[in-house]
């Protein structure tokens, strides 16, 4: 069964002067564990979906169902967001932050505490959590920000261009963090980026989007060969390259039909 749906979706902004439609007719389905990628030039569209799909708002036209129910009926703790910034507290302590959701949903502290020092090992952390989020580096913020996102134990997670902030080197680990601890837990996880290389290298199929309405324009199936590797392995591997300039040449068709 897909665990998540989205049916002929349409969105459309309206204001006093203006109509923008962002989204036109989105159809696709996703299966538990499955880890996808929406890309696409700017004002395709793609944050607009993801927070459809987060039931922030619901879409003009269509469905989006997780597990068979509408996203926008769901309590807000099931689907777990990861963005650019890591919006840690910065008054609590890492630990705090982490144990936040938990505390909404009722868990008594000492379990919380050990999910909190859990999950700060997996994500390579130990022991930080007494530090203050300042107290971190950028990099160690986000391993926190994806551990907040994992204590509640989302059904789905949504990451909007979460390395986008970050330096090189420290995006490429945090690639490998994020695709093994997603991994580990069994998670299903959207990722909307604007880097190809990423996309490829995380996820099962990537969406391609393009803009004005925002559509999906084509479907990329990642092989098998690299998603059995971790994002680092999938970068240096033959298959990587020839994807990579398949959808370069893709994307750049698309810029130029905006501009011709
Ligand atoms: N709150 C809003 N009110 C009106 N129009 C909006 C609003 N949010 C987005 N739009 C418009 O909807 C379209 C899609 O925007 P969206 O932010 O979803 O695209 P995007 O692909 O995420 O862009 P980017 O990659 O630049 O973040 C754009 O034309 C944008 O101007």
């Amino acid at each position: 069964m897909d665990f998540l749906t989205i049916n002929h979706v349409d969105h459309t902004y309206f204001s006093k002067q203006t109509a923008t439609q962002a989204l036109q007719n989105i159809n696709l389905s996703i299966k538990k564990g499955e880890f996808i990628s929406f890309l696409g030039p700017s004002g395709c569209g793609k944050t607009t979906l993801l927070s459809i799909i987060a039931g922030l708002f619901p879409p003009t036209a269509g469905t989006v169902l997780l597990e068979g129910l509408p996203v926008f009926s769901r309590d807000e703790l099931s689907i777990g967001y990861m963005l650019q910034q890591d919006y840690l507290f910065p008054w609590k302590t890492i630990g705090q932050n982490i144990t936040l959701g938990l505390k909404l949903l009722k868990h008594d502290k000492e379990a919380s505490l050990s999910i909190a020092t859990k999950l700060l090992q997996d994500v390579g952390l130990p022991g930080v959590e007494h530090q203050y989020p300042r107290e971190l580096s950028g990099g160690m913020r986000q391993r926190a920000a994806l551990a907040r996102t994992l204590a509640v134990d989302p059904k789905i997670l949504l990451l909007d261009e979460p390395f986008s902030a970050l330096d090189y080197q420290t995006k490429l680990k945090l690639e490998d963090l994020v695709s093994e601890t997603l991994k580990a837990y069994g998670k299903t996880a959207v990722l909307v980026t604007h880097d190809i290389g990423e996309s490829i290298a995380m996820s099962d199929r990537i969406y391609m989007f393009a803009a004005r309405p925002g559509r999906i324009h084509k479907v990329f199936e990642v092989p098998n060969e690299l998603r059995s590797l971790t994002p680092f392995q999938a970068r240096n591997h033959p298959s990587y390259s020839s994807l990579f300039q398949t959808i370069w040449k893709e994307l750049e068709s698309l810029e130029y039909s905006y501009t011709a």
